[in-house]
């Protein structure tokens, strides 16, 4: 092929830049979503937008990088998908609260294993609306006080556990002594499941859950859906959880399903038979149940759980519990072991409000300076870093224009640290959340469990777990920090959810 007369360049070659040209002004469209709506940000690299930040820096970092250069809301890319970075407290506000009718659901940025549509946390419109009504009734304050026997087990195995870890003043690695606790909590809390997995750090249930949240990104499928996020309606199965450790649950929650049936009713109390209680026999059976159109929530009550919601659901109740409360854990116990102040009137409130007696739901929820230092380990180390809506409509938000579809993001750690709400805020001081002080926090700038409606549907429970076993703990042992302590913990920048990158090594003394 002639080009202007000047030379010649075969059609094969001409075929390829036409391609390019073509992708080139795709991927740059796309990318102009913010100019277009006046919004700033960082410019972005045609394709990977922001995402070799992400891959680099990791959200936490990135985000507080960003924040402090382009404010309070900017726009990024995810590969060609824009979201809209927040952190603004009137806009987060309006967002989880006010306007929630606008913002009820998640946005699905990379649609992952189809499996997962039917779980509370990813479900949209009416079925989430069904979903998380049928669900929440298991987290009321009654069921977990009735729970409180079976974690008081866990927390037996949690004070033996370490009493062998800690022998001859080995430093401890309490990622391993948490999880451990934390597995055999959700198991026996959600399913009726004794499983010792603290005598047993190979057990089945930590290796699976381990594999499962090892999220990978990097393959094709994967970044094919963030530059070209027209494919997902054909790319459903993107696997980024590891479906051979998936099957491992499905096959632990279909083997307590086959339990519970053949049990007499009434014999358990936990969110497993709750979930059997709304499920309908006829109701769908297989993952192909999950919901592509949105049924309407009466039609949702009527026809009850499917055996996919179930099972979507019990899944991911292991997975969103695990990580998260033995992460919180773990961080709790490393700023008590540098905070030896804090420790100490710490462990006098635990003396003088519960003595000897063994930490139960309401003594725990009891103990005020115990709130205020799982707040602020929770402030400086939210477990959590993002948590995000969809406009279902297109809207304004505090004057911004919100196109429908458009992904809004909260940066959880850019609030936690940012000077204009928290004096100081590289500092561990627990006193921020004191009866006194906490009247002055700024509504909206702590979040670690997020907040409105589609708040954390397990608060309640990670909280009870969290304050019991820092309360026997404490009962126990000095937590001190050793020659392997890594301060301050480096955060293992590839996840979603904060974690020391090379473990928590500290020591236990016992008392
Ligand atoms: C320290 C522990 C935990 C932290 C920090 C945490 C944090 C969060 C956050 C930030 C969200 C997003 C909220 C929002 O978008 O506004 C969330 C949602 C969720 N969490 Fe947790 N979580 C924890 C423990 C748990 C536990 C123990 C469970 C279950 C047993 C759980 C189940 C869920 C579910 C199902 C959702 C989605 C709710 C919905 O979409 O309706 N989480 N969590």
């Amino acid at each position: 092929m002639e080009v202007s007369g000047l030379f010649s360049v075969p059609s094969w070659l001409m075929g390829i830049l036409v391609v390019i040209a073509l992708l080139l002004m795709y991927t740059i469209h796309k990318q102009r979503y913010f100019k277009r709506l006046e919004i700033p940000g960082p410019t972005p690299i045609p394709f990977l937008g922001h995402l070799h930040h992400v891959i680099r820096k990791g959200f936490q970092d990135m985000d507080m990088e960003m924040t402090q250069k382009y404010g309070n809301c900017f726009g990024t890319f995810f590969g060609n998908i824009p979201q809209l970075i927040v952190t603004d407290p009137e806009m987060i506000k309006q967002m989880l609260v006010r306007q929630f009718s606008e913002f009820t659901d998640r946005p699905r940025t990379i649609r992952f294993t189809k499996f997962f549509d039917s779980a509370v946390s990813v479900a949209q419109g009416d079925h989430w609306k069904f979903l998380r009504s049928t669900l929440s009734p298991t987290f009321s304050s009654n069921k977990m006080r009735n729970m409180t026997p079976l974690i008081s087990k866990c927390l037996d195995s949690l004070i033996k556990n370490a009493m062998t870890m800690s022998e001859g003043g080995k430093s401890v690695e309490m990622m391993e002594l948490f999880g451990a606790f934390t597995m055999d909590a959700i198991c026996c809390t959600g399913f009726g499941l004794q499983i010792d997995s603290q005598s047993n750090p190979d057990d089945p249930f930590i290796q699976n859950a381990k594999k499962a949240l090892n999220i990978s990104v990097g393959n094709v499928k994967f970044l094919l859906a963030a530059m070209f996020p027209e494919l997902q309606t054909f790319i459903r199965e993107i696997p980024i959880l590891n479906q051979e450790a998936i099957d491992f649950f499905i096959q632990a929650t279909k083997s307590a399903l086959a339990d519970r049936r053949e049990a007499q009713p009434g014999s358990y109390n936990d969110f497993l038979q709750l979930m059997i209680n709304a499920h309908k026999e006829d109701g769908g059976t297989g993952a192909e149940d999950s919901q592509d159109k949105d049924l309407g929530f009466d039609a949702y009550k009527k026809r009850g759980m499917t055996d996919a919601e179930v099972l979507a659901n019990a899944i991911t109740f292991f997975l969103a519990a695990f990580d998260t409360t033995s992460n919180l854990l773990t961080f709790a116990s490393y700023c008590l072991a540098t905070n030896q102040d804090v420790q100490g009137r710490l462990r006098t409130e635990i003396n003088e409000e519960l003595g000897k007696s063994k930490p139960t739901y309401d003594n725990v929820f009891n103990l005020t300076y115990l709130d205020m230092t799982v707040n602020e380990t929770l402030r400086m180390y939210s477990p959590i870093q993002r948590l995000s809506r969809m406009a279902v409509r297109d809207t304004t938000l505090c004057g911004v224009k919100i196109p429908k579809g458009l992904d809004v993001s909260v940066s959880i750690q850019s609030l936690h640290y940012d000077t204009k709400y928290w004096e100081n805020s590289q500092k561990f001081d627990p006193d921020r959340f004191s009866p006194e002080n906490k009247d002055r926090i700024h509504p909206f700038t702590f979040l670690p469990f997020g907040g409105g409606p589609r708040n954390c549907i397990g608060m309640r429970l990670a909280l009870m777990e969290a304050k019991m076993a820092i309360a026997a703990l404490l009962q126990n042992f000095r937590i001190l920090t050793s020659p392997e302590t890594e301060i301050p913990p480096k955060i293992d920048k590839k996840r979603g959810i904060t974690r020391p990158l090379n473990g928590m090594y500290l020591r236990l003394e016992s008392l």
